[in-house]
């Protein structure tokens, strides 16, 4: 059974080549007898040594940095020692299997993915918070994402929720202690102001989550589907937003198939657009299977956007296709082609987002464009970002998981049941007590402070292996 006390080593860089790699060994155990055997000498703490790396048989490896980092000053906090080689696969091979040789007797194992950085946690060194927002800007796909964990990752989003349940703890200590002295109980929540506190309280969080949701956009991007008649210019819009040509345009309705992804981004926020195959009744075997991929798309869809041609207004199969799409999914009609309009229809259409005089259905916007000219585009990129829920000069996100936005969410449900019995007549501090206890333990699960076994398991074997 691996333990959390056993010695492990890994290749901690990406696999492949590259111009250094580094081999990281961790311990709870003093690391000098390792050092000793694989290096012949001891190493000053947290100094850079130029070093030759050997073999068992004195066979030169590689000729590299060594840091030897002794506990609790380190990644893990345990006792570290870094071997920074040349980064070709093979050497990092050799060197990990030099240090696995020379630490056999010590235990020395392969570390898990994500054990240093489960031992960091274990050792106090990050909250379960921190250690996530690691992963999260390992794999951070756009600079807003990797600016919003690399804040995560120093604890700011921590720190908002500890601040939180410090909060909450307080008002529970107050009420606990009253539960203590029935014949106080009447007049607890006046003398405390605890009515004012808990919505001072429940305030902040709201606006947590809000910031949470932002990073979760940040983290997933948000998957916009062209949807629309044949030859209304789905894919030339898709390339007028990617800035290149990612899928083929013809004059020829039915040019697209298959779907295309292409992966964007509009201020820093991902998006995958995803052009589709015209709709429309076919006999055509091949448009047909891509049809149904089509509504596919739609269904899984977080934002439709419905492209019609401004040259054939009002056409029955268009209001057709907007009766079927889904009711929960946001929908924009996008008039494609005003360029062919003059210019009084072509400047009423664009730019007048949420101007509609007579948006087609009361649940759609309406954006005029040119995927030709590029006209209206920066309008449907800022109603996308607003319908994404991205607000550009609001606070900083946290690139918060689903996970964390659930327990802010459940949080959130705890407190507002407290603040329903404390508005009660018969109020029952009790259970009021209780609402706060069950909000404080939602939050201390997103930092690690309340964690299972389980969890920690899935949280950091998603991690890379050396991480
Ligand atoms: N070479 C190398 N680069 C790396 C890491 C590493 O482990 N090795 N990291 C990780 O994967 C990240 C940096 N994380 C680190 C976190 C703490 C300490 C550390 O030694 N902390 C001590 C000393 C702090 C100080 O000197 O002020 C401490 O906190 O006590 C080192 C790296 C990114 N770059
Ligand atoms: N004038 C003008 N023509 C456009 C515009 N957008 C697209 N077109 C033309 O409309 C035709 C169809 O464009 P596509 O982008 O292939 O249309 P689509 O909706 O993807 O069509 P399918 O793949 O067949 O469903 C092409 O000839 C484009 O050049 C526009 O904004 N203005
Ligand atoms: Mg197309």
């Amino acid at each position: 059974m691996p333990s959390d006390r056993d010695p492990i080593a890994a290749i901690a860089t990406a696999p492949g080549r590259g111009g250094i790699g580094v081999v990281r060994v961790s311990s709870p155990d003093d690391l000098a007898p390792l050092i000793q055997a694989l290096l012949g000498r001891a190493l000053t703490p947290r100094h850079a040594h130029y070093l030759p790396f050997r073999d068992a048989g004195g066979a030169l490896i590689d000729q590299g940095i060594a840091l030897y980092f002794p506990a609790p000053h380190s990644y893990t906090g345990e006792h570290v020692l870094e071997l920074q080689g040349h980064g070709g696969p093979v050497v990092l091979r050799s060197l990990l299997a030099r240090c696995l040789e020379a630490g056999a007797q010590a235990g020395l194992r392969l570390a898990e993915p994500g054990e240093f950085t489960r031992r960091a946690f274990l050792n106090d060194r990050l909250d379960l918070a921190q250690a996530e927002a690691v992963a999260d800007l390992i794999d951070a796909s756009s600079e807003a994402a990797a600016r919003s964990a690399a804040a995560s990752m120093t604890g700011a989003f921590s720190r908002e929720v500890n601040a939180l349940a410090d909060r909450i703890v307080h008002l529970r200590m107050l009420v606990e202690a009253t539960l203590d002295f029935p014949e106080e109980e009447i007049d607890f929540l006046e003398k405390y102001q605890a009515g004012e506190t808990l919505a001072g309280i429940r305030e902040d969080l709201a606006r947590l989550v809000a910031q949470a949701r932002q990073g979760a956009i940040l983290r997933e991007g948000l998957h916009v589907v062209l949807a629309g008649q044949p030859n209304v210019g789905k894919s030339s819009l898709l390339n007028a937003l990617a800035g290149f040509d990612a899928a083929i345009v013809t004059p020829i309705a039915g040019t697209t198939r298959d779907k295309v992804v292409q992966e964007i981004s509009i201020d820093g926020v991902p998006l995958h657009v995803i052009d589709t195959a015209g709709l429309r009744e076919t006999a055509d075997e091949v448009e047909r299977i891509g049809i149904a991929r089509t509504w596919e798309e739609i269904a899984r869809a977080d934002v439709i956007l419905h492209i019609v041609d401004a040259t054939r207004p009002e056409e029955e199969l268009d209001a057709g296709i907007a009766a079927r799409l889904p009711a929960g999914t946001p929908v924009v009609e996008v008039v494609n082609k005003i360029d062919l309009l003059g210019e009084g229809d072509a400047a009423a259409l664009a730019g007048s987002a949420g101007k509609a005089e007579e948006p087609a259905s009361a649940a759609a916007r309406r954006i005029g464009v040119s995927a030709l000219t590029g006209r209206g585009l920066d309008v449907l990129r800022a109603e996308l970002l607003g319908i994404a829920g991205w607000n550009p000069s609001g606070e900083s996100p946290y690139l918060a998981r689903e996970r964390h936005l659930q327990a802010l969410r459940r949080a959130g449900e705890r407190l507002e049941a407290a603040a329903e019995h404390a508005a009660l007549d018969d109020r029952v501090l009790d259970l009021f007590a209780e609402e706060l206890r069950l909000a404080h333990l939602e939050l201390g699960g997103i930092t690690g402070e309340f964690s299972s076994d389980d969890l920690l398991g899935v949280i950091f074997s998603r991690f890379c292996i050396g991480k």
